[in-house]
């Protein structure tokens, strides 16, 4: 059984004007477990880095509990919150100055005496934290030269520095390339795995959500936060009707969105394994239907990885053959 790290009650966010207030989210009642990977999902202005701030401290609550560990968050000083939560944020950092590596060792502060002086142990758990998010070559750099990726990887080694059992993520994965949202996303698992953090991120990075996190929460303006694992969310279909957008839908076979393709034409494939989902993937992507079962005059033998090219056939007709995808529907949209 998981334990709930932090729990919320009946939990309002927003925003206090003079005359009057903006309610982003209301009635929240749930919990976020430790040892666990959670990904908050949600449109622009839905109110993601609003719930992040709030559940941070950075900004008031309107209504309700935030019990972190037990303890209702206000009752938290200064110095017990930043040994208790991790916060990476996506505003940019202002540091000039000052190298990668000191900045994470800011990490260490909630540890150190007034000077900040680092002990071995401290300096340990720095470098320790700079090997977790591979960022040896960016050590020594100054923090103002590093690229919005690099910075951001400096940030998270600077929570991991922290050693704080819960940490909060903003977009961790905004500025990364592909390779690195991936290796981003799989450290923080593999950290709720190994040291049982809660770690809770907002993230615009669905596909990658859906295949990592542990649990996922939808936010949205009309149902609220709908919480569950993302089969779950799947199969009760709080996904598809989450992203029901003109040409996005959820295939329930891969578990994944894909964007959908209006047909113009269709051609049946004959073939098997990887050749054979290329070519229907190339040809759909095309507006050309492209499966076994569908019934049209010319066909396309797409072989398996043991044949070399593709053969476009005709009835009573020449066989064409062609060496890649691109000559294939170079050659199919001659025909068409
Ligand atoms: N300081 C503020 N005062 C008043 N309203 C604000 C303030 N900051 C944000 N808002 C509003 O609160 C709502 C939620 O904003 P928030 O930044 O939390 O959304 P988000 O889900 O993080 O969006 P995005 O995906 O675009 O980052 C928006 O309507 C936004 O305009």
């Amino acid at each position: 059984m998981k334990q709930a790290t932090i729990q919320l009650r009946n939990l309002a966010i927003g925003y206090k004007g003079k005359n009057d207030t903006k309610v982003v989210a209301s009635d929240i009642c749930t919990a976020i477990n430790g040892g666990e990977l959670t990904c908050l999902l949600g449109a622009n202005g839905v109110g993601k880095s609003t719930l992040l701030r709030t559940l941070s401290a950075f900004q008031p609550k309107l209504e309700g509990e935030i019990d972190i560990m037990n303890r209702e968050i206000g009752t938290y000083s200064d110095k017990e919150l930043s040994r208790t939560i991790g916060v990476v944020l996506t505003e940019k950092c202002d540091v000039r100055n000052m190298t990668a590596r000191e900045l994470i060792e800011m990490g260490r502060s909630p540890y150190t005496g007034f000077w900040g002086t680092l002990h071995g142990e401290d300096r340990e758990i720095v470098e320790r934290s700079i090997a977790l998010v591979k960022i040896e070559n960016l050590a020594d750099r100054m923090v103002h030269t590093l690229s919005d990726g690099e910075r951001q990887k400096v940030m998270i080694a600077k929570a991991l520095a922290q050693q704080t059992p819960v940490i909060f993520l903003d977009e961790p994965t905004a500025f990364l390339d592909f390779p690195s949202k991936v290796e981003i996303m799989q450290l923080l698992h593999q950290l709720t795995r190994e040291t049982g953090k809660t770690i809770f991120l907002s993230t615009h990075d669905l596909e990658l959500a859906l295949q990592i996190a542990d649990k996922i929460w939808l936010m949205d303006r009309q149902h609220g936060i709908t919480i569950g694992t993302p089969e779950d969310l799947a199969l009760e279909g709080h996904l598809s009707g989450f992203f029901a957008r003109k040409g996005i839908v959820f295939d329930m076979e891969t578990g994944l969105f894909r964007v959908e393709n209006q047909y113009s034409s269709q051609v049946r494939l004959v073939g098997h394994g990887h050749k054979y989902a290329m070519v229907r993937k190339a040809l759909q992507r095309n507006g050309i239907l492209a499966n076994r079962n569908v019934e049209s005059s010319v066909w396309v033998e797409t072989g398996d990885l043991t044949t070399s090219g593709f053969r476009i056939c005709r009835e009573g007709e020449n066989v064409i053959e062609v060496g890649t995808i691109e000559e294939l529907l170079e050659q199919l949209k001659m025909e068409n």
